[in-house]
């Protein structure tokens, strides 16, 4: 992000639907360069209680008080009178801006979708005719693109069934090039699709696209997708097709104790149960396998998988460069989830990814389970060169937008894929 100097004429905010049907926002920005850009803002089910502050309105008589119209109305008002205000020499410039105006530190007066929107928007406008990737780019990393991560079966906050772990993701790493690590990815989906009908499981789907089938226990999903990845002719591990889990454990978390197919297990045991599940399946990573609140288990659960599982923050982190900070000082975790709306503006996610890389912790950007269909998180994974982004299953329009976007990129240049 160089220090170009610009100004903007042009700053409003719409109202539109997530993919789960519930309002979020649209921002737009014109550049006095006239180039202009929107960008859609997504929304998380299974949150951090730490991360950046979501403006809802409040009122139960319009989208169930889910309506964004405070945070639209902040845009194209209070924003909208700063960004015009002045000319500026950086995107971080208008992002530390707009967190001055917010004052409260976890954007919770204009709201973290509000200011969030902007600064993509923003970043878009300003890559101009460039593709966005060129643009979010963290020096002294070069342009990558990721192994995506698929989310083929859902549990959790993101479907209605008796399944407590949240995530269960198909990741190529072994594949020999973006496209065919996407065309793993679907092939996989579908074997297991036809897996699941002959064993009589629904195949409805969960938020993010993945089967929502009525299992309870996380090793027999695993037993399934193992199945299925071999059923599809590929090899189960890394040289073929691994499995990351994203079990978002404080959901499952209460009262000290990890509630996991009708069993109680201590943070100690939970943290075996992992080891057992590594060691017998091909899981090569685990997103908040532990609360958040759980920091000692955190530490043991890292020490305890150090070079066999990638342990990776999401609700523990909430891309925010103090707590990374704090958490590379005690040694908990190897990796970090980033989520742009969580921290709630684009130079600060970017920081929170410079912090990871120079620490030595992996990355992987993600989606959120409420999407639209931007795909500015395909360029961000691609720019940043963290080699890792989750969207997903391979299906629906709001998930597969950024797997397209990913294979657009990958025809158009010849950038290296895989593992960063
Ligand atoms: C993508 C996730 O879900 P949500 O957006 O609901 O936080 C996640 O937990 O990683
Ligand atoms: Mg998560």
């Amino acid at each position: 992000m160089g220090a170009e100097s610009f100004g903007i004429t042009d700053l409003d905010a719409l109202e539109i639907l997530d993919s789960r049907g519930n309002p979020t926002l649209r921002v737009s920005v014109e550049l006095s360069t006239g180039q202009r850009a929107s960008a859609g803002v997504p929304s998380g089910a299974s949150t951090g209680s730490r991360e950046a502050v979501e403006l809802r309105d409040g009122d139960a008589d319009r989208y169930g008080g889910k309506g964004v119209t405070r945070a639209v109305s902040n845009v194209n008002g209070e924003l909208a009178e700063l960004l015009r205000s002045r000319t500026w020499s950086a995107l971080a410039e208008v992002d530390r801006a707009m967190n001055d105006a917010d004052g409260t530190g976890n954007k919770a007066r204009l709201g973290a979708n509000a200011i969030i929107g902007v600064s993509m928007a923003l970043a878009r406008a300003l890559a101009g005719t460039n593709e966005l990737y060129t643009y979010l780019r963290l020096g002294g990393t070069s342009p990558r693109l990721p192994v995506p991560h698929f989310n083929v079966l859902n549990g959790g906050a993101h479907a209605p069934n008796s399944l407590d772990f949240q995530e269960f993701m198909i990741a190529p790493i072994g594949a020999p090039s973006l496209p065919e690590a996407v065309r793993a990815g679907a092939t996989v989906y579908g074997r297991l699709r036809s897996l699941l009908q002959d064993r009589g499981f629904a195949t409805g789907l969960g938020d993010e696209g993945g089967f929502a089938p009525d299992i309870t226990r996380p090793e027999d999903v695993l037993a399934l997708l193992v199945e299925a990845i071999e059923g599809a002719g590929y090899t189960a591990g890394r040289a073929g097709v691994a499995i990351a889990l994203d079990p978002a454990a404080s959901e499952f978390y209460d009262d000290g104790s990890y509630r996991v197919a009708g069993e109680s297990l201590t943070s100690t045991e939970m943290i075996e149960r992992y080891a057992q599940m590594v060691a017998d399946f091909p899981v090569w990573s685990i997103e908040d396998g532990l609360a958040e609140g759980d920091w000692d288990g955190w530490v043991a659960l890292t020490e305890r998988l150090a070079g066999r599982a990638q342990i990776m923050g999401d609700d523990i982190f909430v891309t925010n460069p103090a707590i990374i900070t704090e958490a590379i000082g005690r040694k908990l975790g190897s990796s970090a989830l980033i989520k742009l709306n969580q921290i709630g503006s684009v130079s600060e996610t970017l920081e929170a990814m410079r912090l990871c890389r120079d620490a030595g912790y992996t990355q992987m950007v993600s989606h959120r389970s409420g999407e639209t269909e931007d795909s500015f998180i395909a360029d961000l994974t691609v720019g940043t060169g963290c080699g890792q982004l989750k969207s997903g299953a391979p299906a629906r329009g709001e998930r597969v937008a950024k797997y397209n976007r990913l294979l657009q990129i990958a025809a158009t240049t010849d950038l290296p894929y895989g593992l960063a």
